[in-house]
């Protein structure tokens, strides 16, 4: 390359803000943290993420409060709002950003969520987003009718099929179909629009669907779950990946397994997006913010919930441990995971496997309850001054370790303002973010393709995709 060509264009990075703001678990306990119930604390988080211009707003969920040896299990975020009700009433008071919602695929029903997930899209003109997790708490299914919990295959199973089962709802009403006509008389122009049928394993569904195609024809597709079956489930099924490897090393190796698997399935790696949840600390030096994010670490993760955490794991009562004090034998005996116990999975994983991970770990490191409890649950992945961070993640991004990041702050609502106000301008001068919003929809914003399959007769691509 001469020095007259000009250098090709960096990627650029894709933010998005989670919420409710903390990891782990007790951001509300914060005297800075606002409210996660409150609507003027929540309109406030996604319209200063907006500001920042950040691609998407995304919501956790929980389905049940949780419950340990018996009792309301509160060292958590308590009290969570339905998702996507929260996200129709941002729809109003933003104009660009994307609205992602976290919904399960084992206790909602396809025609209800499909239906829900397009009044979004059509109310906010093209900025839904579905982040599909399959539940991995075994308490949650006794709020439901179906009274019970899935095997972890099954899930994935349901989770397929239920998507399928929701694109062939959004696709049954063509835009075309719409008349509207006072002249003719009639809404539909094709009698016929909305009359669709799914027949599976999970759901034997027929009728009509209620709404015509919205303007992305499908809301953007995430997945969270870490498993072989929720990495091929990506990989067929969505646009994104909600990953946990914020650590740029295990980003790394999570993207090649990814792209691995995208190659050997036909599809095309680049159009599979990778984002870790992480968090930034920011401070005056790399020393002052690894100080900030040692301080945050154990104001969030009391002695108290150390050992919480450590009993959901190991499946017994450890109150009697210090939490200061070595992390104890898994003993084979007690029954794992028990029901009593608030219960941990990750990565298909049951707690019996993550607790001898864990022991192997603290044995490894040297480490205390606690400060086993806060190398596994922490994810303060960028540290420094706003300058230092935006190279780490602009360096992070450029090197494939994420594609980027669904940040949190560690307080509620308020705890992305430093972020957007001091590491934005930062990697804007770099040339790797947005200073405005190009596209209309979410899809576009993110310079996603096209939804794969034929469209729906009058149904129009978005803009091309442009992310370098
Ligand atoms: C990064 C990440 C975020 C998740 N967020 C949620 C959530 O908000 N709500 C939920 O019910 N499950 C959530 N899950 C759980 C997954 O949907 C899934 O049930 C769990 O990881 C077990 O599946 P797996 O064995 O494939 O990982 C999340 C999982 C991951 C990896």
């Amino acid at each position: 390359m001469t020095s007259s060509e000009p250098k090709p264009r960096k990627k650029q990075v894709i933010l998005a803000a989670g919420f409710p703001h903390g990891s782990p678990w007790i951001a509300w306990s914060d005297p800075e943290s606002r409210s996660q119930i409150d609507f003027s604390s929540i309109s406030y988080a996604a319209q200063a993420a907006e500001a920042g211009k950040f691609d998407f707003f995304m919501l956790a969920e929980a389905l049940r409060q949780r419950e340990h040896k018996g009792e309301f299990y509160d060292l958590e975020i308590s009290g969570r709002h339905h998702g996507l009700t929260v996200l129709t009433a941002l729809a109003a008071v933003t104009d660009h950003i994307g609205l992602v919602t976290t919904s399960s695929s084992t206790y909602n029903e396809p025609y209800e969520l499909a239906r829900q997930l397009s009044t979004l899209d059509h109310l906010s003109g093209g900025r839904a987003g579905w982040n599909i997790v399959t539940t991995s708490d075994p308490q949650s299914g006794v709020n439901f009718r179906r009274g019970g919990y899935l095997p972890h295959e099954q899930r994935y199973e349901r989770a397929r099929e239920f998507v399928a089962a929701a694109r062939t709802l959004w696709d049954s009403w063509p835009v075309e179909a719409v008349v509207g006509g006072q002249e003719s008389g009639r809404f539909r122009g094709d009698p016929a629009a909305g009359s669709y049928r799914h027949r599976g394993g999970q759901f034997d569904i027929s009728g009509r669907f209620s709404l015509p195609t919205s303007p992305q024809r499908y809301p953007l597709l995430i997945q969270a779950g870490d498993s072989a079956d929720g990495r091929q489930f990506a990989i067929d099924t969505v646009d994104v990946v909600f990953s946990m490897y914020a650590d740029p090393q295990a980003g790394r190796a999570f993207h090649a397994d990814i792209r691995a698997r995208a190659i050997a399935a036909g599809r095309d790696p680049r159009s599979i997006r990778i984002l870790p949840g992480s968090q930034c600390i920011l401070g005056d030096s790399v020393a002052d913010a690894r100080e900030r994010s040692r301080v945050i670490a154990r104001q969030q993760i009391t002695p108290q919930n150390a050992i919480a955490r450590l009993e959901q794991v190991w499946g017994r009562d450890l109150s009697g441990y210090d939490p200061d004090g070595p992390v104890p034998p898994v003993l084979a005996s007690d029954e794992p995971g028990a029901p009593r116990y608030a219960g941990y999975t990750a990565g298909g994983r049951q707690p019996p496997a993550i607790a001898r991970e864990w022991y192997e770990r603290a044995q490894r490191k040297g480490l205390t309850i606690r400060e086993l409890i806060i190398d596994v649950t922490l994810r303060h992945t960028f540290l420094g001054t706003p300058s230092q961070v935006a190279e780490q993640i602009d360096e992070a991004v450029q090197s494939d370790a994420a594609d980027g990041y669904v940040l949190t702050g560690h307080t509620t609502s308020v705890g992305l303002d430093e972020f957007v106000k001091t590491v934005v301008p930062e990697l804007q001068e770099r040339g790797v973010f947005r200073t405005e919003y190009t596209g209309t929809t979410l899809r576009e914003n993110l310079g996603l393709p096209a939804p794969a399959g034929p469209a729906p007769a009058g149904w129009e691509e978005p803009g091309e995709p442009d992310r370098g």
